[in-house]
């Protein structure tokens, strides 16, 4: 165990489960490919389909929805958000924040406001938020930068109804982070009130040993600094975002490995909980 409360490398606790280790190359490849297990279309159809069905629905909201644009959260360049509003004027309302995908490297804010629409039909203010990806970003600069979204979101709007954060992929990584967060050492508590997780990967030591790994260039300590499946139960204070419901989900026809990241994600924050609250 190092000063960060991280497990010494390969120590999952007992009856961790690494079937990984024992993949081919190829096969892990393939396990961390989610284009790959789309089974109505072929893989590159699916990531077009995936970025142009984003790009359009983006576009609509621009159109159709009050908003503000590029609202900078912070000072670097990247800091970006696009704020949507609900009909109902009101400083009192509940905010979604939603972190795209794209292992760290691709995807942005403007093709993800897929969910504007039914979400502000229904009195939700959406947050669609930018990060630096790679290569200009790290991924503790990622981090950081969702850390200083959610709290830019709780100063601008105090009397919130709740902040709700969902991420798809790597932005359900990045949304998971929150719950090692020290946001005291940040000055202010954000009111967290949900987390819905999609497809998600929370332990990311595979994810180095992949191609995919090529731009992000993480280490293994990288790695191991960023999964909250490694560092959640050894963290040294109750994280405050478990007081809030959780939903961890992945989708039916995700990889093997994609399904249990979600499955042994879900047993620790089960775990952490019976433990520290
Ligand atoms: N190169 C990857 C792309 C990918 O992983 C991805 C694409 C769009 C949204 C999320 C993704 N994955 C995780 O963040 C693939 O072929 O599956």
């Amino acid at each position: 165990m190092d000063q960060h409360g991280i497990p010494a490398r390969g120590s999952r606790g007992p009856g961790a489960l690494e079937p990984w280790k024992e993949m081919s190359a190829e096969e892990l490849e393939k396990q961390y490919s989610p284009s790959r297990w789309v089974v109505r279309v072929e893989p590159e159809e699916a990531l077009r389909t995936f970025s142009g069905k984003g790009t359009e629905a983006t576009k609509n909201a621009q159109a159709t929805r009050r908003c503000q644009l590029h609202a900078p959260y912070g000072d670097g360049k990247g800091d970006r958000m696009d704020i949507y509003f609900p009909d109902v004027q009101s400083e009192a309302l509940p905010f979604f924040l939603f972190f795209h995908g794209g292992y760290w490297q691709s995807g942005s804010k403007d093709q993800s406001a897929f969910m504007v629409d039914p979400l502000t039909a229904q009195g939700v203010a959406v947050a669609v938020v930018d990060y630096d990806i790679a290569p200009k970003g790290s991924l503790d600069q990622m981090v950081d930068q969702v850390t200083r979204s959610i709290m830019f979101i709780q100063k601008r709007y105090p009397c919130n109804e709740g902040i709700y954060l969902c991420g798809h992929s790597a932005g359900a990584h990045l949304a998971s982070m929150v719950l090692l967060a020290s946001w005291t050492e940040h000055g202010v508590v954000p009111n967290l009130r949900g987390l819905f997780l999609v497809s998600g990967i929370y332990d990311l030591e595979p994810f180095v040993h992949t191609s995919n790994n090529a731009l992000l260039l993480l280490t293994l300590e990288d790695a191991l600094r960023n999964s909250p499946q490694q560092r959640l139960d050894v963290a040294p204070a109750p994280p405050a975002g478990l007081a809030c419901p959780i939903l961890v989900m992945v989708g039916e026809h995700e990889s093997p490995e994609f399904h249990r990241q979600s499955w042994e994600f879900c047993q620790i924050i089960m775990k952490t909980i019976s433990q520290k609250c």
